[in-house]
């Protein structure tokens, strides 16, 4: 829409300070573009005092605002099925090349949520970048959520060089290509092939050489694996990984670290569940919230 406005009239040479000069005041009318006149340059005004004259202007193009949504690589995730905000969404960056509905919360034994495509291109295959390491996902596949993205390195740095490590539940990776470069060596186990493929993708991606991917139930690595080997085991399958707590610590060291995932209501909700395997110290630490009722806890828990 175009209005008459009063406008200051000034030399493109002058233009930047004068535009500065009149926001400083709380006099420019940012909602309408400066105009360009030759030599010249033209600002809306809202003070008559200062105006050179008067002017046409055009009004600037309102910004939407886009909707909630969670971005992994090249695909938005919205919570909402609208088709008008996932265009808007696709047009905001160009890295995004798919617009995602959740259709489903996290569901199965694989985690997996259903999907459906609102904008951009039908897939829900992309490539992932966190802190350097490339992950290809494929969320109808397996699981996968950036959330965790501070966790991983938060591990990373408390781990110390030459750790024996053990991911039960590893999904595509993240946890064993985040940790690779302290451990000695990384068993990551999945029971879902399709993580498990995607896993051993990622792991040649980032030319990792010391993490084993198994296709297992977590269930059974206290019959496949070594007892009291492991410097570190992750265990994150936040829904159920209390019901894999004595195969964790028959695996674990002495001294040793489980960091046990979990979806609770209240702060120390696990303590006395875990207190039946440990002597040690165990420190809880809130990841992020889930829903109004819950949020995503990690206990550090030593194994003694
Ligand atoms: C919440 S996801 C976490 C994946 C990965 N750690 C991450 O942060 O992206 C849990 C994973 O546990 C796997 N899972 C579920 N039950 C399992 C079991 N009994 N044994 C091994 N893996 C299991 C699922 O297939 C899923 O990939």
């Amino acid at each position: 829409m175009s209005r008459k406005l009063f406008g200051v009239r000034v030399e493109k040479s002058k233009g930047e300070i004068t535009r500065r000069e009149l926001l400083g005041a709380g006099a420019l009318s940012n909602d309408f573009r400066p105009l360009n006149d030759g030599d010249y340059l033209i600002f809306p005004v809202a003070d008559e005092m200062m105006a050179t004259g008067e002017y046409i202007f055009e009004e600037r193009p309102k910004k939407e605002a886009l909707p909630r949504h969670e971005l992994i690589g090249g695909i938005a995730i919205m919570q909402d099925d609208d088709v008008r905000s996932a265009g808007l969404l696709l047009k905001s960056r160009p890295v995004i090349h798919t617009v995602l509905h959740s259709e489903s919360a996290v569901q199965g034994e694989y985690r997996i949520k259903e999907f459906k495509v609102l904008a951009g291109k039908d897939t829900t295959e992309t490539l992932y970048v966190e802190y350097g390491h490339r992950f290809l996902i494929d969320l109808s596949v397996a699981y996968f959520s950036a959330r965790l993205a501070n966790e991983r390195q938060r591990i990373y740095e408390i781990m110390d060089e030459n750790e024996r490590v053990l991911d039960m539940f590893a999904g595509v990776g993240p946890f064993p290509i985040a940790l690779s470069d302290k451990a000695s060596v990384i068993f990551a186990g999945d029971i879902n092939p399709g993580a498990v493929s995607l896993m051993q993708k990622n792991i040649g991606l980032n030319k990792k050489r010391n993490i084993i991917p198994m296709l297992a139930d977590a269930l059974h690595l206290g019959n496949i694996l070594p007892a009291h080997s492991f410097d570190r085991i992750i265990m994150n399958l936040p829904m159920t990984s209390d019901e894999f707590l004595e195969v964790a610590f028959k695996l674990c060291k002495k001294g040793g670290t489980v960091h046990f995932y979990t979806l609770q209501s209240e702060e120390g909700e696990m303590t006395d569940t875990l207190r039946r395997f440990t002597k040690g110290s165990i420190r809880e630490k809130m990841v992020r919230s889930y829903s109004p009722v819950q949020h995503h806890a990690v206990y550090d828990v030593c194994c003694e």
